[in-house]
């Protein structure tokens, strides 16, 4: 019996979180030992150039030295208090110092406490309960959040769970990425509390907001008195050292992190301004907790992470340049091979499309080929190529990729096209 048959006489699926089973590519997938730089290993040896790295949090790529270095110094220690420690307050800091706007941060486990705390929150300062989201937006699997949500919700076709009763949903109010009409309408609807937003989305593939939209519905927000938030648990100090802030300059109420913020550790936060921030407990009203938040391992892996980013902010311009060699190189051999391709780059962020439109919301990303994304990730799997088992993902370059990991992608690519 196989690793996976045996996984999943344990654990449903044999995974622990849907995507990772190859459901909608077919396979099975790799069971992982070990990882070194831009590469993994899995338990029969075979080695991978890994595009996915831990799903984003992994900027510097497996095993970064700095980042162990810290952790281990941290579990001698000891790995968790429950009480409060002077390393959360570093990695606060170091956060809060690179946005102006955002005065107050608290710490959780995930980017799905992280968005579900900020949206209780937000709910409480305004006192008023519908929300809005964008449909093919991924902000974890809380009830009111898991609505037309894209990652392995739209992979699996259940943007919108069963066991989430409809009463709790029924607050949810959808509207059509880059669309702000749509916006508007949802807005005209409802008692708008919040609006939640992937300023630069990356669960349905990668499809960036355009500025004009994004500075509408700041605006929009304001004129409404609804907090917006910028869910940047996938695209912080990934898209760019301060994310979608450096790109559109665009300054939420509150904004969501996680994964890099981690260092590959289980971290989410929240952080916003002071106003909203104090109706949270222990200083306000709205409930939140956590056994294990702030714990002090992940927050020195976390700490190591920012810190280096900060010390090395020119890696964003290298990571975008291999990023777009990378899709430059997959858009010629596609064009030679008759095969319709668009791309989308933001930073360490890459999107691809076996679609002649370049998507702009989910209903464009949903008419790609995505059987043809499965053969895509087959046969470049079987070639050593590790990108993600699902064409609604965002891939991730890290910085030990060198150039030649590059050129070596687009060579396997050129040689499997004619099969796809
Ligand atoms: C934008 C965004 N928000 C929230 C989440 C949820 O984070 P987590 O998987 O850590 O719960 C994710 C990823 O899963 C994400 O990409
Ligand atoms: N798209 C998700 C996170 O960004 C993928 C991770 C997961 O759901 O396992």
């Amino acid at each position: 019996m196989g690793i996976f048959q045996e996984a999943q006489q344990y654990i449903v699926g044999g995974v622990n979180s849907p995507v990772r089973a190859f459901k909608s590519v077919g396979g099975e997938p790799p069971f992982i030992e070990r990882g070194e730089g831009a590469y993994i290993w899995d338990i029969e040896g075979n080695k991978y150039l890994d595009y996915i790295q831990s799903w984003g949090p992994l900027i510097f790529g497996h095993c970064d030295k700095d980042t162990q270095e810290a952790i281990i110094k941290a579990v001698k220690k000891g790995v968790s208090f429950g009480a409060p420690t002077k390393v959360e307050v570093e990695l606060a800091k170091e956060v809060l110092e690179l946005f102006p706007h955002l005065d107050l941060i608290r710490f959780v486990n995930s980017g799905t406490e992280a968005t579900m705390s900020a949206i209780r929150l937000a709910r409480g300062y305004t006192s008023k309960d519908d929300i809005i989201k964008f449909v093919g937006c991924y902000h974890g699997h809380s009830d009111s959040l898991l609505v037309s949500a894209g990652s392995g919700a739209a992979t699996f076709g259940v943007p919108s769970s069963p066991g989430v009763p409809a009463d709790f949903t029924k607050h949810t109010l959808l509207a059509e990425y880059n669309n702000i009409e749509s916006v508007k309408a949802a807005f005209e609807k409802g008692d708008v509390g919040c609006v939640i937003i992937e300023p630069i989305a990356g669960n349905m593939s990668l499809v960036p907001a355009k500025k004009e939209f994004l500075e509408e519905l700041r605006e929009l927000c304001n004129h409404y008195g609804a907090v917006l938030i910028l869910d940047e648990v996938m695209s912080g100090f990934r898209a760019s050292l301060r994310g979608s802030f450096d790109i559109y300059g665009v300054e939420a109420d509150i904004v969501t992190f996680g994964k890099v913020i981690g260092g590959g550790m289980p971290v989410g936060a929240f952080a916003g301004r002071k106003e909203i921030m104090e109706k949270l407990s222990p200083v306000g009203p709205v409930y939140q907790a956590g056994t294990l938040s702030g714990n002090p391992v992940a927050m020195s892996a976390g700490l190591a992470v920012i810190k280096k980013l900060k010390e090395n902010p020119e890696i964003y311009k290298e990571l975008e340049k291999k990023a777009k060699a990378l899709m430059e190189g997959f858009e010629k051999t596609s064009k030679e091979n008759g095969i319709d391709f668009t791309y989308n780059v933001v930073g360490s962020m890459f999107g691809f499309f076996f679609n002649p439109k370049k998507p702009e919301n989910f209903a464009d990303v949903d008419s790609s080929d995505t059987q043809r994304y499965a053969k895509f990730h087959n046969k470049m799997l079987n070639k050593g190529f590790y990108f993600a088992p699902s064409a609604y993902e965002t891939g991730f370059i890290c910085t030990p990729m060198s150039d030649s990991d590059i050129q070596n992608t687009i060579k396997a690519y050129e040689e499997i096209a004619k099969e796809i």
